[in-house]
């Protein structure tokens, strides 16, 4: 059994970051180390919360627990995502330096959740250059929304090979693989949702169904995205049959949340159709 440590925001009330993720990595079979950067009632997508931003030091205090223990050696993979604060990622750098340190072998799949004014997606000032300056070089897997990945590049991206020569350009300075978790307007087709996997051997891209929400879009979708991804890598899944399981796990929850009528995503209702998808979206090579 492959171990991640999880490393995240977490929402008492609903599913995001964290309470979003970790259900579907432990029911995909992957042990889970949830680590909380925050604990807040609900997401900031309500507009309100009540709760708290942990102390940077207390993740590094955590993991100080674990290696006391010997257990780092068993960490496979470090995911990081919805961050409270910059120092915070600073201290996340150093966590996987050390897990690094114990088992060179593990991965670091950053999830640069940089906040979207327009959707309502609050994070908190720096954190988005602590993203661009120091998480990016640091990563072995990153996963942007388009909006993410233009932040990170600092240009504009407009088609799909706009994206992959982007993500080429960032994995000069780190990463070996990049997901575009939501191609948006420079996608192929804005009646369908796609997304993008990019190595340094392929590209490959996929489009699922849209699921009418109105303007009330889900949050956590990217969360469960970049979770299910790196299961899939871990479990050792090509890049393609891992993009092609992610695109439709995440297709069966959005679909079922709106079925039910719910704004929350439907995680644990739907967690036999994320383990056994009944839709299948190929994920198609490009170029
Ligand atoms: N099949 C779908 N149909 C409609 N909307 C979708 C579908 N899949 C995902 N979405 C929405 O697209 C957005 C994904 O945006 P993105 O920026 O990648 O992720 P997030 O903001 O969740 O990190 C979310 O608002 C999500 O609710
Ligand atoms: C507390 C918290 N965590 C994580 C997220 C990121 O969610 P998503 O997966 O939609 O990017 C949000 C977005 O609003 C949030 O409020
Ligand atoms: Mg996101």
């Amino acid at each position: 059994m492959k171990n991640v440590l999880s490393i995240q925001s977490h929402v008492v009330f609903g599913h995001a970051g964290n309470s979003s993720a970790v259900f579907p990595m432990r029911r995909m079979g992957v042990n889970v180390w949830p680590l909380n950067t925050v604990q807040f009632s609900n997401h900031t997508q309500y507009g309100q919360w009540t709760g708290c931003v942990m102390p940077a030091t207390h993740l590094t205090e955590i993991v100080k627990g674990i290696a006391a223990i010997d257990g780092l050696k068993r960490c496979d993979a470090v995911l990081s995502g919805y961050i409270g604060a910059p120092e915070q990622g600073e201290h996340i750098l150093a966590i996987v330096q050390q897990v690094k340190q114990a088992n060179p072998a593990a991965l670091y799949l950053l999830d640069p959740v940089m906040g979207d004014p327009d959707k309502g997606c609050i994070v908190a000032p720096g954190v988005a250059e602590f993203h661009c300056k120091a998480g990016l070089p640091a990563a072995d897997i990153i996963a942007p929304n388009l909006l993410e990945l233009e932040q990170l590049s600092g240009h504009r991206v407009s088609s799909v090979d706009d994206a992959i020569a982007t993500a080429r350009e960032l994995m000069q300075r780190g990463p070996r693989m990049v997901l575009v978790k939501h191609l948006s307007y420079a996608g192929y087709d804005s009646q369908s949702f796609e997304m993008l996997l990019v190595t340094a051997d392929g590209a490959w891209h996929t489009r699922r169904p849209l699921v009418d929400f109105g303007a009330r879009q889900p949050v956590g979708v990217g969360d469960l995205t970049s979770g299910l991804l790196l299961v899939n890598l871990l479990k050792g899944l090509s890049p393609q049959k891992a993009l092609e399981h992610v695109t439709a796990a995440v297709y069966e929850v959005m679909k079922q949340t709106k079925e039910a009528g719910e704004y929350e995503l439907r995680v644990v209702a739907a967690q036999d159709q994320i383990a056994l998808p009944q839709h299948h979206f190929p994920a198609s090579p490009v170029m």
